[in-house]
């Protein structure tokens, strides 16, 4: 008898806040991938940009609030029993020790995260362990630098069904079906004014907010 062979998602982030941009990018990208299951996972320490406002164990609580029962979607508190930068690599190497070397192993990224990959740490070993899906984003439409064109070169693919034909090593640029023009910037601004953040996130992440007095200047 063949087992089907398990395809997971990781949709790795600093979530501060969580929004409906990513929330609903990691729902289309589970249907698109027809993925068992997206884990999304809060990065205490993320690389390349400057300390989080919120802390870690917060912006968990928001995770898991934004997150709720949605289907497929699984909130992955393991980056924070680590120390140091929240390196996507040792999550990978993490998931492909649990799931197996034939599942089907997907590491999500928006186009803007992708912008900058070339200085993702240990890229070898990352295309190694995992494929790399990188989401449209509006308002990021730069042209791919030279470093990105290169690793581009060999790894990109045209579609789904070619991704999916091994457990790693491909890259697919994706447009998922809508494209949500928010960032959590733009809301952790719109908190500090007092302004309106109401459909930009769960409601359930804004009363979390709220109640907890996050983000106010
Ligand atoms: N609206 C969106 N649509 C698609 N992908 C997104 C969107 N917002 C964020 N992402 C992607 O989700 C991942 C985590 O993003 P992150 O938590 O940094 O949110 P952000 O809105 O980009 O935050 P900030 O404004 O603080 O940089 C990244 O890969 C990012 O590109
Ligand atoms: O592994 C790396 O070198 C690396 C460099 C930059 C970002 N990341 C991860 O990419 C995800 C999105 O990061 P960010 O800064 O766009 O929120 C988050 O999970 C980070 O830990 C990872």
């Amino acid at each position: 008898m063949t087992q089907a062979v398990a395809r997971i998602g990781m949709f790795g982030g600093t979530f501060d806040p969580v929004h409906l941009g990513h929330l609903r990018s990691a729902v289309e990208l589970r249907e698109a991938l027809m993925l068992d299951c997206v884990h999304m996972i809060p990065a205490p320490s993320p690389p390349l940009r400057g300390v989080p406002q919120v802390d870690a164990s917060q912006r968990l609580a928001l995770l898991e609030a934004g997150v709720g029962d949605t289907p497929g979607l699984k909130v992955d508190a393991r980056e924070l029993d680590r120390v140091g930068p929240s390196y996507s690599v040792d999550t990978l190497s993490e998931l492909r020790a649990e799931y197996g070397p034939s599942a089907r192993l997907v590491m999500a990224v928006g186009v803007d995260a992708f912008s900058r990959f070339a200085q993702w740490e240990r890229l070898e070993a990352l295309f190694e362990l995992a494929h790399v899906v990188v989401m449209a984003r509006p308002g990021y439409d730069t042209p791919w630098s030279d470093a990105l064109r290169e690793l581009l070169g060999h790894r990109e693919v045209d579609d789904v069904a070619a991704l999916m034909a091994s457990p790693s090593g491909g890259i697919l640029v994706l447009s998922l079906p809508s494209r949500i023009d928010v960032s959590a910037t733009e809301l952790r601004e719109r908190l500090a004014d007092g302004r309106s953040v109401r459909y930009l996130l769960p409601d359930a992440v804004e009363r979390a907010i709220v109640a907890q007095k996050l983000y106010r200047r």
